[in-house]
């Protein structure tokens, strides 16, 4: 299979810019490379999904863009800056596999924490969380406890929490993947909708074919370990995205192009 082209920037800055990176694990039993020559630019306002296969790096690729893990080799910038300048900056909000909220804090005070550390004021904290419960349908339940609310609500709430301090990249790792499929759909449907409302640019990992292709404008293809990048597709279709646009042939085109991106990078 040939290079994939790298996402082109449709502005002149992309949010993240990843040269050539590569991340090898150093582990009790040896080596584990994880991430091969990743090149890829990331433009403003763009819904990116990865997608590949169990342990193909995925989540080591956002952590890197987190500076939660860190390259062994190559470089990479978010919004210009370095990970761990862009972390200080809280340059982006990341919401994780599981919801994990504090069980004895209540949604809002949840949603608080990080503003608290960073001493926003009383008054500040309150504008904030009723600012993102509004953006994730949750108004009203600021005061509910985490256990009185669904599996689709926390993760909602947890949504809302990275979204607290209005950082413009989103950085989502397998968000809805424990939930069931009615739940998952309702939540693919708001989260469209609130990126729309947003602009905010979003980086989502997700095993889900029909997932990526439903959400993003470009979905990016990873090969089995070490993860390299094996397709890079745009999407195009329109911004406004019903559920059943998922039976149209556009969609199914699609899916089909990232199904064989994916069996390609088993066979190489
Ligand atoms: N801290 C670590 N030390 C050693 N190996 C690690 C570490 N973190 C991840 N790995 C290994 O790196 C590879 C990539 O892991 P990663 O979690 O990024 O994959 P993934 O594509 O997100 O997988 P999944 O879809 O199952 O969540 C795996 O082989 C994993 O075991």
């Amino acid at each position: 299979m040939s290079e994939p082209a790298p996402i082109l920037a449709e502005s002149a800055a992309p949010v993240i810019r990843a040269q050539h990176l590569d991340l090898t694990f150093q582990a009790a039993d040896g080596p584990v490379h994880a991430l091969k020559d990743v090149s890829l630019d990331i433009p403003k306002g763009s819904f990116v999904s990865f997608i590949g296969p169990s342990g193909c790096g995925k989540t080591t690729l956002l952590r890197c863009i987190a500076a939660l893990e860190h390259p062994t080799g190559g470089s990479l910038s978010v919004n210009g800056m370095t990970p761990n300048e862009a972390r200080r900056k809280r340059a982006y909000g990341y919401v994780f596999q599981a919801a994990g909220l504090y069980p004895w804090r209540t949604i809002g005070r949840n949603i608080a924490l990080p503003l608290e550390i960073m001493g926003y004021s009383k008054t500040q904290q309150k504008e904030r969380i009723a600012k993102v419960l509004d953006l994730v349908e949750l108004s009203g339940f600021e005061n509910k406890f985490p256990w009185q609310l669904s599996g689709g609500m926390q993760q909602r709430a947890s949504i809302a929490r990275a979204l607290a301090f209005d950082a413009d990249l989103l950085l989502m790792d397998e968000p809805f993947g424990a939930l069931d499929e009615i739940v998952r759909d309702r939540l693919n449907e708001e989260l469209l909708g609130l990126w729309r409302r947003t602009e905010k640019t979003i980086a989502f990992v997700t095993h889900s074919i029909p997932e990526a292709v439903y959400l993003s404008t470009h979905i990016v293809v990873m090969s089995p370990r070490p993860g390299r990048i094996t397709d890079v597709i745009e999407s195009p279709l329109p911004w406004e995205r019903p559920l059943d646009i998922r039976d149209t042939p556009e969609f199914i085109e699609i899916a089909h192009r990232v199904r064989e991106g994916l069996r390609a990078g088993y066979q190489e």
